[in-house]
């Protein structure tokens, strides 16, 4: 017997566990709580009460495409106009598009869920219509507290109609005074609280942008000039240069930031018809920050003012406008439907970003390189996205380092052959010792300096060195050639060293440099992990494995004393120590002063600063005290240079004399 439940019962057990429903005798229909759901759909379907003045625009740009499908021959010039009268607290959207009959009145306008529109598209095929859901003349509810429609339909146009409501549940169809031809005028009397919407001068502000793509003109009071006379650049052909009148367009488009160059969205292929402008921001951006702006049209209305997400992630700085006609609107229409046309786009604008950047590089050099100076940290991070990006940019885009802004290969050229990056945040010993040297570090503490870098020692086959890994110090530490015997070793460590501090001869450039105190990162990191506040700061799964980790580290040794068996100063020093002369001591005390001051200027804590100024003072006081008054015999030679302006002035005195 098999273990299966049996086949829930119902013809030839299909698997079917409920009744056909149009067979049940129980069948019944919903109620629908129509007040509640005009309530609702008026009022909480959209974001802004802007998006009405956007729907009643776009229901007069829909019925003239219905009276040019309808009447094909009939000539006439349509144009929609927007008035506000602040004093009456009124906005109008008038049209002269197909308007309606009395009984399209009750079967379109005042039923919810319905519109002739979509019947039409779908009968006509016209994707020029906008209108699909039924559902956008409700939002005049959610600024008005009354709503007035009166529409002669260009089938019967001696009779017009006015519609009346407050609040979309209720509402009465009267005979109107005849119209002076077909058409639509949708009046709204606005609630206290949306008054700002009769306001002319906002509303050319907002219908500017809601319908600069829209062809049919859209006028605002009594202008004689449409809001929406555009050149759109990527529609018309115009006379002259492409460029300029992309940049014409964006310049006057752009919200935030100023155009710095702009490129075209075209449809490379067939993953999507978008098309539109792209821009490059003038704002400038650093790391992460996210100034992404792209405005998506649908079938020429705006529909999405902040589609960002549309735009890749790493392009802060990209602003743009595209229309489609593929996307699909969730009912509000201010968002898209995350579909397999959107993914479409996304993946379409970021090949147009990138392809825009190589032409923008190969033609507008000016232009490329205020982008480079604005964007280059973004740009760093954009370069790890994508690998065209990152062959256009290497050898392009700036690097911050010690010496300021540089390129890799200036960063490699400057560091004989290898990259050299800090990976400490404070610039430390290893910014003073190649200071000392002049080769340049990359901050590899700033927003992807580092794995940019490390890509681009692997891709151009050159030496990365990361300062303040055990690997970078051992590139700059070199083995003595010769091990330094013991009991100089003990010496020089008892006189240079302070607890904690172990002394390692090596040999380093620049030879001038007799030492260098380098804190150690884990000891550091492990002191700071340990640190009982660290509870508070880090979360504890975290924590734990950080601490599992620097328990390997024993932590005794917080610092290395780099000695530099290269430097004059310190082979002076040994000889001395080695002849039994008595400066010795003084001149180690004086080094050891100097690592003090060399370490506090570096930002990392070496001994006391106080002791260490002082031990100067003491040290000079030492020397110039062995001086005896009648010669030089009994000064110690290590205490002089080569230079002679070097030397104790009261020897000058002396000679004169
Ligand atoms: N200005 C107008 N002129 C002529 N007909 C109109 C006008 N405004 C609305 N209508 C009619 O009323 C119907 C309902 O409009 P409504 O705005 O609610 O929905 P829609 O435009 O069809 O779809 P959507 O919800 O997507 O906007 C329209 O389909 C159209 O037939």
């Amino acid at each position: 017997m098999s273990d299966a439940l049996p086949p829930a019962s119902g013809a030839g057990g299909s698997g079917a566990e409920f009744p056909a429903a149009e067979n049940s005798a129980n069948l019944r229909t919903t109620e629908v709580d129509l007040g509640g759901l005009v309530g609702v759909l008026a009022t909480h379907l959209y974001s802004t009460p802007l998006v009405a003045l956007r729907e009643l625009v776009q229901n007069a740009h829909d019925s003239h495409t219905r009276r040019r499908l309808e009447d094909p021959e009939g000539a006439y010039r349509p144009l929609i106009r927007v008035s506000g009268d602040g004093a009456a607290r009124t906005v109008s959207i008038e049209d002269n598009g197909a308007g309606l009959t009395e009984p399209e009145i009750h079967a379109y306008l005042a039923t919810v869920g319905t519109g002739y529109t979509r019947m039409l598209r779908d009968l006509t095929g016209n994707q020029e219509l906008i209108g699909a859901f039924g559902l956008g003349f409700l939002s005049a509810f959610s600024v008005a507290e009354e709503v007035t429609v009166t529409t002669a339909s260009h089938r019967e146009p001696a009779a017009a109609h006015t519609y009346r409501s407050r609040g979309g549940e209720q509402y009465s169809v009267e005979p109107a005074p005849a119209r002076p031809g077909p058409g639509t005028v949708v009046r709204l009397r606005l609630k206290a609280e949306h008054a700002h919407l009769a306001d002319e001068e906002a509303l050319r502000e907002v219908l500017a942008r809601y319908c600069v793509l829209l062809p049919i003109p859209v006028y605002v009071g009594s202008d004689e000039e449409p809001v929406n006379d555009v050149l759109v650049p990527w529609r018309q052909d115009v006379p002259g240069s492409p460029h300029l009148h992309r940049m014409r367009f964006a310049t006057a488009f752009a919200r935030s930031f100023e155009p710095l160059t702009a490129f075209p969205v075209a449809p490379a292929d067939e993953r999507t018809d978008a098309v539109g402008l792209l821009w490059v921001q003038d704002g400038g951006t650093y790391g992460s920050s996210d100034n992404r702006d792209l405005a998506v049209y649908l079938r020429g209305m705006l529909l999405a003012d902040d589609a960002r997400d549309l735009l890749p992630s790493w392009a802060g700085f990209i602003g743009g406008v595209v229309e489609s006609s593929r996307l699909t609107p969730t009912a509000s229409r201010e968002d898209l439907q995350r579909d397999e046309h959107y993914r479409a786009l996304q993946r379409a604008l970021a090949d147009a970003v990138v392809d825009g950047l190589y032409e923008t590089a190969r033609l507008h050099p000016a232009a490329w390189r205020r982008i480079l100076a604005r964007h280059g940290q973004d740009l760093l991070g954009a370069a790890l996205c994508d690998d065209r990006l990152f062959t256009l940019l290497a050898d392009d885009v700036p690097v911050p380092t010690s010496q300021g802004e540089l390129t890799a290969g200036a960063l490699r050229a400057a560091g004989s052959g290898a990259v050299h990056v800090a990976l400490g945040s404070g610039g430390g010993f290893e910014e003073m010792l190649y200071r000392a040297m002049q080769v340049p570090i990359a901050r590899g503490d700033r927003y992807a300096v580092l794995p940019f870098l490390r890509r681009y020692a692997q891709l151009r086959d050159c030496r990365i060195v990361e300062l303040g890994s055990e690997s970078g110090n051992r590139e700059l530490f070199r083995a003595p050639d010769l091990p330094l015997p013991a009991e100089q070793h003990a010496w020089l460590a008892a006189a240079l060293t302070e607890d904690g501090e172990q002394l390692v001869p090596a040999r380093f450039d620049p030879p001038g440099l007799p030492l260098v105190l380098v804190p150690d990162r884990e000891a550091e990191l492990k002191a700071r992990i340990e640190d009982d506040r660290a509870d508070a700061r880090i979360p504890s799964a975290a924590l734990q494995l950080a601490r599992a980790f620097t328990a390997r580290t024993d932590g005794a040794v917080k610092a290395r004393l780099y000695l530099n068996l290269a430097s004059p100063a310190v082979r002076d020093l040994l000889a001395a120590y080695r002849a039994g002369h008595t400066g010795a001591a003084t001149a180690a005390a004086l080094l050891r002063s100097l690592k003090v001051i060399m370490a506090a200027a570096s930002g990392s804590a070496g001994g006391d600063l106080g002791a260490a100024l002082s031990g100067v003072s003491t040290a000079v006081a030492a020397l110039t005290a062995a001086v005896p008054a009648d010669g030089l015999s009994a000064v110690p030679d290590t205490v002089f240079t080569a230079d002679p302006h070097h030397q104790n002035p009261r020897l000058h005195e002396d000679e004169e004399r």
